[in-house]
């Protein structure tokens, strides 16, 4: 089938897609006009805090899984082989650590916002700087989240791309502003399963197709893409153990542990067992996620690895990045009238979860963070309503964003990483300073230099175009076709070019090597900059003086790594910092913590 042939979408296919709309919307309805009919913002905005483990956990999930890993990762392995599949261990400690460092400090602070954090620890500047980062960050994925869907179903059936954008967008805000976060988690759980269900039917059919189990493992053992652990140490290779197992736990803990959309989830749940016991549930959940992206990737390269199973031999299968899984999907189910349209929901359901996620952090957070101090005798029912037309409002914004997306040029999944470790890493280094009790204000005055290093290097690599190796189209030999006019990147796959591809580019040096740092370790860099000047800046300043530390606004790290030590012993090594419980119990710790110090209290957990 020639490339550029638009194909054929029955019927059937655009009934799903109209379901998977329609079912999204019924939910948004439903919680409009049951319970308390959204009329407060603990229900609008924080479920009324009653949320049990299983919708919370694959809600989780649904948040950072979006039509961008979907379509992102499958290419990914199909050109690169298994090595990414690593960043599944990074999901250990990405997990743990949100699950018993970050969860219960925030869930005992009673907290709405995850910035509000921020203040209570340092101070009010500190919580402003942490909201915008968030915000600037958000917006600009949900930007990349509703373009890419669209994109790739633009140029492969021809669909209409502003059509499908608007679609999504206009209707993702309504069931967001309508049914508030309980339809945000509903749809998200219903949408995961969809998700789910989308990959493995085409799995099922490719490994079919292809001829069976077997016959796909010969190919892509024979096409060298099953990748061994590999430990180079070097920080500018794209994909190793290091950066994937190591820089991906710092994504993680940025996306997973301080990222407000998820921070809300946690909050909004029953108690905080729950909340522990849902972080819990993502790590399976997000494991087969990950397994059903990889297989996919290996079954679409199984299919095109030998030239005798292309529909035309000769006419060189090029496809973009975000079009090539799309191209594959259409290909193989063209003939089972709504497969392909299960695949599309998918797609969508992908994207429609973490735009709505998105809406309603957003929501969250300007409220909160940036118009309730201001108007502190605003009511309840104001408020509310103010916080429906902020989700609103970010819907339309999205759209807008959607069209930025459209003059960007970047590969999406690394557009996305870049974004997460530029923005997010920074602000994941500041919430780590809650293990350091010795922390002050001064040492976060340095926070913009870090972010600044952050961007320099990102920007750089942007620019120079050279972060984690050079781009796959010179690994290839290619002509690249162009689906579409504006994406001038394009991946080629050679037809007979199954053999590991050798990287041809000498090695980069001076500031051209640390602009192809891999941009897996944007997170880890970029927050740990943060730490390090934190921890000496408040050294050479002098720490904050204990009287001066909200209770339960520290993890005791030290007391509890030292937990082998008598307490007495603790108590002199000033490491036994105790956690609040709860916000009403905040009295009497303030009163108990100031009355005696912070040190003199033995940890009772
Ligand atoms: C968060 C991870 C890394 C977990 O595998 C993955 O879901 C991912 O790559 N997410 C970012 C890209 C996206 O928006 O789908
Ligand atoms: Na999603």
């Amino acid at each position: 089938m020639d490339p550029l042939e638009k194909m054929h979408f029955t019927t059937i296919d655009y009934v799903i897609f109209a379901l998977l709309l329609v079912a999204s919307m019924g939910i948004g309805l439903y919680y409009a006009l049951s319970g308390g009919r959204q009329r407060t913002t603990q229900e609008f905005l924080l479920a009324d805090r009653g949320m049990s483990c299983l919708p919370v956990s694959l809600s989780l999930i649904a948040t950072f899984q979006s039509a961008v890993a979907i379509v992102g990762v499958p290419a990914e392995i199909y050109t690169h082989g298994t090595q990414y599949w690593f960043i599944g261990c990074a999901y250990i400690l990405g997990l743990f650590i949100p699950a018993h460092v970050f969860v219960p400090v925030f869930y005992r602070l009673h907290l709405t916002s995850a910035y509000q954090y921020l203040e209570l620890r340092f101070s009010k500047p500190v919580r402003i700087c942490g909201t915008l980062t968030f915000i600037f960050q958000t917006v600009i994925y949900m930007g990349v989240c509703v373009y890419t869907p669209a994109l790739a179903l633009n140029a492969v059936t021809g669909f209409d791309l502003w059509g499908a954008v608007l679609a999504t967008g206009l209707v993702c805000t309504l069931y967001t502003t309508l049914g508030g976060l309980k339809a945000v988690i509903w749809t998200d759980v219903f949408q995961t399963i969809v998700m789910f269900a989308g990959q493995l039917a085409v799995i099922v059919v490719g490994v079919q197709q292809t001829g069976g189990l077997a016959e796909v493992w010969r190919k892509v053992w024979e096409g060298n893409r099953i990748s061994g652990i590999d430990l180079n140490p070097d920080p500018t290779e794209r994909y190793t153990f290091w950066t994937l197992g190591v820089g991906g736990v710092f994504l993680m803990l940025s996306l997973y542990g301080v990222n407000q959309a998820q921070v809300q989830r946690y909050l909004s749940s029953k108690t905080e067992r729950e909340a522990i016991m849902s972080c819990y549930m993502v790590f399976p959940s997000l494991q087969v996620a990950l397994a059903l992206s990889c297989v996919m990737g290996l079954v679409m390269f199984a299919r095109y690895s030998s030239a005798t199973l292309l529909p035309t031999v000769h006419q060189p299968l090029c496809v973009l990045y975000p079009q090539m899984v799309l191209y594959f999907v259409m290909d193989m189910l063209q003939d089972l009238p709504g497969l392909s349209g299960l695949f599309i929901a998918c797609l969508f359901s992908a994207a429609l979860s973490t735009i709505s996620s998105a809406f309603n952090s957003l929501a969250t957070v300007t409220l909160e963070d940036l118009i309730k101090p201001h108007c502190s005798s605003m009511t309840e029912a104001r408020a509310t309503l103010l916080s429906k037309g902020l989700a609103c409002s970010y819907g339309l914004i999205c759209l807008a964003m959607a069209y930025l997306t459209h003059l960007m040029s970047d590969s999406v999944l690394q557009a996305v990483f870049k974004i997460f470790g530029m923005v997010g890493g920074p602000l994941l280094g500041i919430f780590l300073c809650e293990c350091d009790p010795c922390g002050n204000q001064t040492s976060l005055t340095l926070k913009p230099l870090c972010l600044a290093m952050a961007f320099w290097v990102g920007i750089g690599s942007i620019v120079t175009r050279t972060s984690g190796g050079p781009a796959a189209v010179s690994h290839f030999n290619c002509t690249a076709v162009q689906l579409s006019g504006n994406i001038t990147t394009a991946i080629g796959t050679a037809l007979n070019s199954t053999a590991v591809p050798t990287s041809t580019s000498s090695q980069p040096m001076g500031l051209q090597r640390f602009y192809s740092l891999s941009f897996m370790w944007y997170s880890a860099l970029s927050s740990f900059t943060v730490v390090i000047t934190g921890l000496i800046v408040s050294f050479l300043t002098g720490p904050m003086k204990e009287e001066d530390v909200t209770p339960g606004t520290l993890y005791p790290l030290l007391g509890n790594m030292l937990f082998f030590v008598p307490d007495n012993l603790k108590q002199n090594l000033c490491c036994a910092t105790p956690l609040g419980h709860r916000v009403s119990q905040q009295s009497t710790w303030a009163h108990h913590t100031h009355s005696s110090g912070l040190c003199s209290l033995v940890e009772t957990t």
